[in-house]
């Protein structure tokens, strides 16, 4: 059938990557999309910060919201511990398959566990599907207008513990305005803005780093 971004993005990633290295996953992604064609991954300059985020919280388990071709969960998941555990997920199938090939090629299999469907009915699940204790760190990065309803359902299925970090990407562009409004003036969190640039563009975009307070 026709290719699709995601498919030449994978072509890409197998032609250029090392099977098992997944900064050259994450690397070759950032070469195809800045030379190529633009794609909605977090990129290398939020991705920096991203890095860094992920370093200091030095998590035992990741929530990520919204995977696409798994180039931040491949960049989340090379810094996690053997023993730290990933959960990803995707509402869209196509992408999923694409994304669980690229993560394979990474070598981070046994890290990451992709779910496919909505975030609403699976955030629920967590608890017990995956015996999921609490979560360290939460990336949002799906569709914008789920961030604040997928928080507070964080929140009353008592997935956050005091020093969650939840990190929203694109909270300038596309913009995400009322996870903003609520989650800056929430005595719940505690929140601060990165400013970057959006994806291989000029365009002004950030990350908001909000620690949950309990
Ligand atoms: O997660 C789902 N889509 C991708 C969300 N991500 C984005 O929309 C996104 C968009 C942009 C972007 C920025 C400027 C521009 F001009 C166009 C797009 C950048 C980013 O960094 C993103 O992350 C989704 C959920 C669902 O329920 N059904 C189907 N798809
Ligand atoms: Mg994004």
């Amino acid at each position: 059938t026709r290719t699709s971004k995601p498919k030449r993005i994978l072509a890409y990633v197998e032609k250029h990557a090392v099977p098992g290295d997944a900064e050259s996953v994450v690397n070759a992604i950032d070469a195809y999309c800045s030379r190529v064609e633009w794609a909605m991954n977090v990129g290398s300059d939020k991705g920096k910060i991203l890095d860094r985020v992920v370093s200091e919280t030095d998590p035992d388990t990741v929530l990520e919201l919204g995977t696409y071709c798994g180039y931040s969960t491949v960049r989340i998941g090379r810094l996690l511990r053997p023993e730290a555990r990933l959960v990803t997920i995707e509402m869209n199938p196509d992408n999923a398959k694409i994304a669980k090939q690229i993560i394979a090629l990474a070598g981070l299999n046994s890290k990451i566990e992709m779910l496919v469907g909505s975030s609403s009915d699976l955030i629920p699940q967590l608890k017990k599907k995956l015996d999921m204790k609490t979560l360290d760190l939460v990336f949002l990065d799906h569709w914008k207008i789920f961030y604040l309803p997928d928080t507070r359902c964080l929140e009353e299925t008592g997935l956050l513990h005091k020093g969650t970090v939840l990190l929203a990407d694109n909270v300038v562009c596309p913009g995400t305005p009322e996870y903003l409004k609520y989650i800056r003036n929430s005595s719940r969190y505690r929140s601060e803005y990165f400013p970057s640039r959006l994806e291989y563009l000029q365009v002004e975009d950030g990350l908001e780093k909000s620690v949950f307070l309990g």
